[in-house]
């Protein structure tokens, strides 16, 4: 997709209940993982359940062209031949990675452990965002950046590091994606690599690792932090892995049934790791029938069935250190939180801002032209649940997948239609959003 095609708006109305299973689509972030770490790994990986949204393809691209092999064998099935740490081949032209902070981030360190230079790019949402939290660890592991846009931005031309060095960093910030760089590049670093975290993020990839062969141990730090730490230039093996749904994908469904009278939904395999079901935390919170059964687990990542019933929800206080668990999420919670009754106060949420829109900025506007009493304080978002939304505004999404699935969610309940401005990147993550929750019974239009 380019940002020049022309925009697909859609109309999201009130209707009946919603109802029946459906299985939302394979986790993103364990899917940009596993085509990453079958790449650098030695011999064949197997992927059920891969994600096929615009994202994860880049990513799959992006491994082919840096000498991997990677072939579609089924349905959602993939199989990646990988060429060993550090063993990337120079690509021929750059790497397209549209519009998908974690592939870009990801593969960029991947890329700075190898003794090679790789151009990135992306879409007009991902050269807006910042690359110099990822650039300033991968440069203290030797590798440099040729040249790049202000701050950091995209395109840029990484040039590998030929001896890279291995390094203890402590993130600025809460992010799985800069944590994930410095420890893809410190695959081919000889000796400890350690990334401190003061507040927990995503570790999809410190499990993977382990799957793959790596040594890699977590311990607590402080509060709410992680040390992690990885003994480089492992053999990494070929493995196989089996995606769990998305938990964030999931979130669409969850909550437009939570807001539906009546309805009642079962969705399966749904990814359960506790650094990313902050937002099942808080919907229970604020009163929301979720029930968990079939709890099971593969490669270190847990999932379950879930079954949601329609329910009456109430304002909660969410605190900031459940941000990094739920840090996605945030748009559909608000939406949630309209519908609810009383003050939802969702607090630290600065990261927000530099994702693929300013989703705090666009998540209060898309809250605000649909009626509903919303603002913005510092970093946090302050929404005045009244039980029902007025709807009747047309939302702009700023290329922002979750903007534009949220507000379809909104639709589903509020007393005028919800029109999106453009559903086209919906696809990035979630490409079969719209016929999906058709079949559940939502009116889209
Ligand atoms: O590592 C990952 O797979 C992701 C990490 C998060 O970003 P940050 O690392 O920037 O918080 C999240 O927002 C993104 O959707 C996926
Ligand atoms: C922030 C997201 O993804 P990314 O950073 O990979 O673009 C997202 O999917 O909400």
């Amino acid at each position: 997709m380019t940002d020049s095609d022309k925009p697909t708006p859609l109309q999201s109305r009130a209707s009946g209940p919603l109802t029946g299973k459906v299985r939302v689509p394979g986790d993103k972030s364990i899917s940009h993982r596993a085509l990453i770490l079958g790449a650098l790994a030695v011999g064949e990986t197997r992927i059920s359940g891969l994600l096929e949204g615009e994202d994860v393809l880049n990513t799959a691209k992006s491994m082919q062209a840096l000498g991997a092999g990677v072939e579609r064998t089924g349905d959602f099935a993939w199989k990646v031949n990988g060429v060993g740490v550090a063993g990337f081949a120079e690509p021929k032209a750059p790497l397209d990675f549209g519009n998908s902070g974690t592939g870009c981030r990801l593969v960029m360190g991947a890329v700075a452990g190898c003794p090679i230079s790789a151009v990135f790019d992306g879409d007009a949402s991902l050269r807006s965002r910042p690359m110099r939290r990822i650039l300033d660890p991968l440069e203290k592991m030797g590798a440099k950046v040729v040249s790049g846009g202000a701050g950091g931005r995209l395109p840029l031309t990484v040039q590998g590091a030929r001896d890279p060095l291995p390094i203890t960093y402590k993130t600025p910030v809460a992010s799985a994606q800069i944590k994930s760089a410095v420890l893809l590049a410190g695959l081919a670093a000889p000796g400890a690599t350690t990334v401190i975290e003061t507040e927990a993020s995503r570790d999809h990839t410190e499990l993977m690792l382990k799957h793959f062969g790596a040594e890699i141990t977590s311990v607590q730090e402080g509060q709410h932090g992680r040390r992690i730490t990885l003994v480089g230039q492992p053999e990494l093996h070929g493995a196989n892995v089996v995606v769990p749904a998305d938990p964030s994908s999931a979130a669409f469904p969850i909550v437009a049934a939570l807001i539906v009278e009546g309805s009642e939904i079962v969705l399966s395999d749904v990814m359960t790791n506790p650094l990313r079901t902050g937002l099942f935390t808080t919907l229970r919170e604020m009163g929301a029938s979720i029930e968990e059964s079939e709890v099971r687990g593969d490669a270190g990542e847990p999932m379950a069935k879930l079954r949601v019933r329609a329910s009456k929800l109430r304002g909660v206080e969410v605190p900031p250190e459940r941000a990094p668990s739920m840090i996605d999420e945030y748009l559909v919670l608000a939406v949630a939180a309209a519908f609810a009754e009383g003050t939802t106060i969702m607090r630290g949420l600065q990261e927000l801002r530099v994702k693929e829109s300013d989703r705090l900025e666009a998540t209060a506007a898309m809250l605000r032209v649909n009626g509903v009493k919303v603002e913005v304080c510092g970093d946090d978002l302050i929404v005045e649940g009244r039980g029902h939304v007025p709807g009747g505004g047309v939302v702009a999404t700023h290329m922002d997948h979750r903007i534009a699935m949220s507000a379809l969610v909104m639709g589903c309940a509020s007393d005028q239609p919800v029109t999106v401005d453009d559903t086209a990147f919906i696809a990035t993550s979630f490409p079969d959003f719209i016929p999906m929750m058709r079949s559940l019974g939502a009116d889209f239009s």
